[in-house]
């Protein structure tokens, strides 16, 4: 039998504007027990259809955070001293040579314009997932899921290691 382990982070959506990709995202969360933030202004309320159609009822089940504003954003994650990790098309760093710690917060653009030179430059980090030659970006909920996926393995292989020593003395 396989025994879920909960890993501490964050995936925050920047003015999400198309209603299935938050809620696929969201779903995500919700499924992989991770916490979820809004940074408002949105391009869809709560209650669009196609938001509520992707996210289903797993929607009931994660906690959302929601700001008004980058800035507000910021300011809160700042006071409780979690790591801004953004994904970015612009990005250097491979998502993989990465190193993620429990606390950290995943920030995505919009899928029509990415995210602004200001939140590229208040991020802790900024890394990208390497693409075939030609190509311009992943869907961003494909993102959020293959970037989650490393954050969560790393982070597991350190609560292991923890666990091993603290087992060990
Ligand atoms: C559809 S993309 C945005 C495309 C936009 N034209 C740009 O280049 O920023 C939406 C979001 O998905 C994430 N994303 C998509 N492909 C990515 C990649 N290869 N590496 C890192 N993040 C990616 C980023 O957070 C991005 O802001």
């Amino acid at each position: 039998m396989s025994v879920f382990e909960p890993v501490d982070l964050t995936v925050a959506l920047y003015q999400p504007d198309i209603p299935q990709n938050a809620g696929t995202i969201l779903r995500m969360c919700a499924c992989l027990g991770l916490r979820a933030a809004i940074i408002e202004p949105a391009g869809f309320p709560v209650s669009d259809r196609h938001f509520r159609r992707a996210g289903m009822d797993y929607l009931d089940h994660v906690a959302i955070e929601r700001h008004v504003s980058f800035a507000a954003f910021d300011a809160a994650r700042r006071a409780e001293g979690a790591r801004l990790v953004l994904l970015s098309t612009k990005a250097a760093l491979p998502y993989a040579d990465f190193a993620f710690r429990a606390g950290d917060i995943l920030l995505l653009g919009r899928e029509s314009a990415g995210a602004p030179d200001e939140v590229h430059r208040s991020a802790d980090a900024r890394i990208i997932i390497p693409l075939a030659d030609g190509m311009r970006s992943l869907n961003v909920a494909v993102a959020a899921a293959i970037v989650a996926g490393e954050a969560m393995r790393q982070i597991r292989l350190v609560q292991q290691r923890t666990r091993d020593k603290v087992n060990k003395a």
